[in-house]
């Protein structure tokens, strides 16, 4: 079974999948399963309020506004390609001018570095979106007149690597947050916003910012009068934000033609909102992964990338897939376990990391292929006859070894890395993701099991600064249950993996104590447990 777009070219091959048969593709209970779906687009589309789980923490209540984005109609007023393409404009017009020299610094200089500080779906699409373009060495090939780096996650080694090797009199840091409150993002801006002040600068010509507005990091940007403040939509959702401002910045500092990825979106779109289920592409992949799994239980998604420069697409569906359908309620608020397992890479590299285990042990996955159809270059390679000829080799070999192991296997083939083609790719999945999500009865819009960790960081931080303020009164010495008890507290499993974190945190690092700068922290490990001792 194959499905084809002449328009792009692009190819979408279930021939691999043996649980997708003209029998399966033309039953009712597909067919019920396919109208549903349909029905649930369009609600989307219209604006509808989809985003809603009948359980009081699961539910936020909200349209979804991703693939309005990018359509020709308008059903939603101020949401459409021609709404999107008049603020890619304005972004690419402002943008173009500082990598022009227009817009220097305050001091005259031009901007050399800029920053992407996200997280989640504000990092994992404008990362995917760049390499897509330029390969991970995207600095030294795309001859761009800024260098872009980015910024994810809270870890102290590579703020301190890249503060310490930037020219801060010339970078600007572009905080990117829907919210505007998500820690890890929050955490790099005010460490940008204090290396900025120890610098004697202003903050506003270093710092730009894309959230929502009204937000905390809105406020801040308008305060400080940020370089660039640059909104995205309520009704967006992190994951599938690569199509708004959170694409649009960064698509403009690497001179991304991003309408042509909103277009090869919307292209997308609309073969995916076709009833005929053999003319729909993301139908096709929906109905055979959900046919698998219902036949023989959950399964992991491989994605094999046969490209250099889709080395982030497989982290991207990560995000993506898991954390729209990993749920444990459905829409009418009765328990559910859903999910699906996404990891994978660039195809070759893993044929020799986890492959083996794929092609001879568990059965517990299928893959999925995701490559291009054609080379911008090609080299001579004595035993396949070129370079490109040999990379064709290894997933026609991957793919029939597989085949030969009793495995199944979906092969999705684009012409080239495009924007229109990247746009493509990313339209199929969000739609297949949609279509997933209806056929098992569950919210994808909401991530409430992501909550459940920042809030427990929350709780962390707290104990934190108490303990801290606690030691500094007269040291300590004990176990991590003793200091609970100590401090008043109850013993539980979070109290004591909280404790130990804090103590044996602070011997290995006591510089990031300020309040307990002069005391000694060290520990012992005695009979399996470790013992603390705090003193002056
Ligand atoms: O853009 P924000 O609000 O900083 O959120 C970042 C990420 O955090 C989440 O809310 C939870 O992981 C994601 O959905 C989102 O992509």
């Amino acid at each position: 079974m194959k499905f084809f777009d002449p328009k792009s070219e692009f190819v979408l091959s279930l021939d691999g999948f043996e649980t997708v048969t003209d029998e399966l593709l033309e039953s009712q209970a597909t067919a019920f399963l396919a109208k549903s779906a349909l029905a649930m687009v369009e609600k989307i589309e219209a604006g509808e309020v989809v985003n809603t789980t009948a359980h009081p923490t699961e539910s936020e209540d909200r349209a979804v506004d991703h693939y309005n984005h990018r359509m020709e109609a308008s059903p939603v007023a101020g949401k459409s390609l021609a709404d999107s393409i008049a603020q890619w404009n304005t972004i690419k017009t402002e943008i173009d001018a500082i990598l022009d020299g227009k817009t220097t610094t305050p001091e005259g200089k031009r901007y050399t570095d800029v920053i992407f500080n996200g997280l989640g779906g504000s990092f994992l699409g404008p990362l995917m979106l760049v390499i897509s373009q330029y390969g991970d060495e995207f600095n030294f090939e795309s001859g761009l007149p800024v260098r872009i780096h980015f910024m994810s996650n809270t870890d102290p080694d590579t703020y301190h690597l890249l503060f310490n090797k930037l020219d801060v009199a010339t970078t600007v840091m572009v905080s990117m947050s829907k919210s505007g409150s998500t820690a890890e993002t929050k955490g790099a801006t005010d460490a940008w916003t204090a290396l900025v002040a120890s610098t004697g600068l202003e903050l506003g010509p270093h710092s730009m910012a894309v959230t929502t507005p009204g937000s905390m990091l809105d406020k801040f940007a308008q305060e400080h009068k940020f370089l660039g403040i640059y909104y995205m939509a309520t009704e967006t959702g992190g994951r599938t934000s690569i199509g708004t401002a959170i694409g649009m910045v960064p698509a403009a500092f690497a001179r991304i033609d991003f309408a042509d990825f909103l277009r090869g979106q919307g292209h997308m779109d609309a073969m995916t909102r076709r009833p005929e289920i053999k003319q729909n592409p993301a139908m096709l992949l929906a109905v055979a992964i959900h046919q698998m799994t219902l036949m023989q239980g959950s399964k992991n998604m491989i994605v094999l990338c046969y490209s250099d420069f889709l080395k982030e697409f497989a982290h991207y569906l990560q995000q993506l897939y898991m954390e729209s359908l990993g749920k444990n309620y459905h829409v009418d608020g009765t328990p559910a376990v859903e999910g699906q397992t996404v990891f994978g890479g660039v195809g070759t590299g893993e044929q020799h990391a986890f492959m083996q285990q794929v092609q001879k042990g568990l059965r517990d996955c299928f893959v999925r292929f995701v490559h291009f159809a054609k080379r911008s270059g090609d080299l001579d390679n004595a035993k396949a006859g070129s370079v490109g000829r040999q990379l064709l080799a290894f997933i026609k070999g991957t793919e029939a070894a597989l085949h030969q192991n009793g495995k199944e296997f979906i092969t999705c083939t684009y012409d080239e890395p495009t924007p229109f083609n990247i746009g493509m790719m990313v339209a199929l999945e969000e739609r297949v993701v949609t279509f997933l999500a209806c056929f098992k009865g569950i919210n994808a819009y909401d991530q409430p099991g992501v909550q459940d960790g920042k809030l427990a960081a929350d709780a962390m931080n707290t104990f934190s600064k108490d303990s801290e303020d606690f030691v500094a009164k007269a040291g300590f010495k004990g176990t991590a249950d003793d200091f609970v008890t100590a401090q008043g507290k109850a013993v539980s499993f979070e109290t004591r993996l909280m404790a130990e974190a804090f103590l044996s945190d602070l011997t290995k690092n006591p510089a990031s104590y300020k309040a307990l700068a002069g005391f000694k922290a060290s520990r012992q490990f005695v009979d399996g447990a470790f013992s603390y001792s705090v003193e002056k």
